[in-house]
């Protein structure tokens, strides 16, 4: 793993590259090339902790920032929390009861809406309310309506305002934090850009606030390979932390989506760094290959379950874009029914894939169980298709099918970086301030939160020259590059002000049930 945290000179007045990749259904429908801008800002940033009292200022500079994107032609979607922490300064409340959070964010969204009416009225534009759950997306009719739906508000110049349905949604079916529902949104439109606005100035290799030694990471090429733990739970107010921003991150990314995390207290960065101003931020560059339509709805689709994979299984499904067969799973977890979604993890934990199940949880663990058996992976065998035998010969329970091929969706580059067969790149649009480039880089993926990334990252730094792994918006040309680099062994601590929650990847992994394991080889 490679991130980098570039010390890299602010960019000559640019407008940052133009993407090389196709407009998507949304924008082929408004007829444009301008970008489509995702922006989130969290609860920490629109309520002031001190006081409980609106953060009306930053809320102001967001909407003069998103005037300014729109004056440009671009498309804007805001997704907002605070609708609990405003349900209770409303009421007076110190502190949200959690039995009340639902009725304090009826209370408060109601609040929190007429704020950006005024506020955003004020500068001419119109907004709309856009309240989603999980299984609003989860529906692939219900995901297309909600498409619809968003093509038509921004065909109008509107500003659709997304938030959680709070007061209808169940446990089962929650997004449970707007981070993972901003990417779904960005998803789901094929933003270009999706800017997570919080408490912090960008991703560290500590907290700052603990631990002075901090270093900022203003590049991260391949998501993939952050660890992190979920160990340290969100405030009161939010329910998000670095955590959900790195689900977020891996969904974003491997949807094309350009992700910045920025501070909230300067929303007028959002243009500067679209316009390819570096280190103010965080950038999460896409993966190179970009998702066809019923590909990028699996990423909807709750995670009911995961499966462990061993390291031939890892290949030949991410680098080789196999279905997964059962011989290829070495532990399960969760109890997924027929084409619920799982998370596919190589044998570190890292999450490098998702897909539709084909067979159920208590099926799969049953051929899991069965008698030990060494036989070749039958896609190594396939026609024309080059192989180890060694590295194909797994030893396995079944050749059954676990999720076919075309149910199966990349969160990673395969290892040699090559784009998949999603949809290649195509003709680059010719629009202003589009996203990045799609990186070629070499990564795999991660179903892990901040606390072990920052443990399993070392700083070290080392000159180093820009190149297809190193410093991107414009190279660091050996001026001194602060390179982190993967380190298995030591823990670290959470970088952000915003705490990680222990209940982060609520659709990763939250709804999962007891614990099955089965081995392949046992
Ligand atoms: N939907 C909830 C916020 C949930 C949430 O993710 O909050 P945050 O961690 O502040 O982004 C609300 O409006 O209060």
């Amino acid at each position: 793993m490679t991130i980098e945290a570039c010390q890299v000179p602010v960019a000559e007045a640019c407008i940052e590259a133009s993407t090389a990749r196709p407009r998507g259904y949304v924008k082929d429908v408004l007829g444009t090339d301008s970008s489509i801008f995702v922006i989130k800002v969290g609860t920490s940033s629109l309520v002031r902790p001190e006081h409980h009292t609106l953060n009306l200022s930053n809320l102001a500079r967001l909407c003069e920032a998103v005037k300014e994107l729109r004056a440009e032609g671009h498309h804007v979607i805001i997704v907002t929390s605070g609708a609990v922490g405003i349900g209770c300064q409303h009421l007076g409340l110190a502190a949200p009861e959690r039995q009340k959070k639902r009725a304090l964010a009826a209370i408060g969204q109601v609040q929190l809406i007429r704020y950006y009416e005024n506020f955003l009225g004020a500068l001419g534009l119109t907004c709309a309310q856009v309240l989603l759950t999980l299984d609003n997306l989860a529906n692939r009719s219900q995901y297309l309506n909600a498409r619809n739906t968003f093509t038509e508000l921004l065909a109008y110049g509107v500003i659709p305002v997304v938030n959680e349905n709070d007061t209808v949604a169940v446990q089962e079916l929650r997004f449970g934090d707007n981070d993972t529902l901003s990417a779904q949104v960005a998803a789901l439109v094929q933003a270009d850009w999706l800017f997570l606005l919080t408490d912090v100035d960008c991703l560290y290799t500590a907290n700052p606030k603990d631990d002075p030694t901090a270093t900022p990471i203003y590049e991260v090429e391949d998501i993939s390979h952050l660890h992190a733990d979920t160990s340290t739970r969100g405030t009161q107010w939010g329910t998000g932390g670095m955590a959900t921003k790195l689900t977020a991150g891996r969904i974003a990314t491997a949807a094309g989506c350009t992700m910045v995390i920025c501070n909230s207290n300067t929303p007028e960065n959002i243009v500067r760094i679209a316009r390819g101003e570096p280190r103010l931020g965080t950038k999460f560059f896409p993966l190179p290959h970009c998702l066809k339509g019923r590909k990028r709805w699996i990423l909807s689709v709750p995670v009911r379950g995961k499966l462990w994979l061993s390291a031939a299984a890892v290949r030949a499904v991410r680098d080789r874009r196999r279905p997964l067969v059962a011989s290829g799973v070495e532990q399960l977890e969760g109890d997924f029914h027929v084409q619920e979604c799982v998370s596919l993890l190589d044998p570190s934990g890292c999450e490098f894939a998702r897909g539709l199940a084909s067979m159920a949880a208590p099926e799969l663990g049953a051929l899991l169980g069965g008698a030990p058996e060494t036989h070749h992976h039958p896609e190594a065998h396939a026609a024309g298709s080059p192989h180890d035998p060694h590295e194909d010969c797994l030893p396995c329970a079944s050749l059954e099918i676990v999720i076919q091929r075309g149910n199966l969706v990349p969160l990673a580059a395969s290892e040699d970086g090559a784009a998949s067969e999603e949809q290649p790149a195509a003709a680059p649009a010719e629009s202003k301030m589009t996203a990045a480039p799609a990186p070629s880089v070499k990564a795999s993926a991660s179903d892990q939160d901040l606390v072990k990334a920052v443990a399993a990252l070392k700083v070290s730094a080392a000159p180093h020259s820009g190149s297809s792994n190193g410093c991107r918006g414009g190279g660091c040309g050996g001026q001194g590059c602060c390179r982190v680099q993967s380190k298995s062994a030591t823990h670290g601590s959470a970088y952000s002000s915003v705490s990680a929650k222990d209940a982060a990847l609520h659709h990763l992994g939250n709804a999962v049930g007891g614990r099955m394991a089965a081995s392949a080889t046992a």
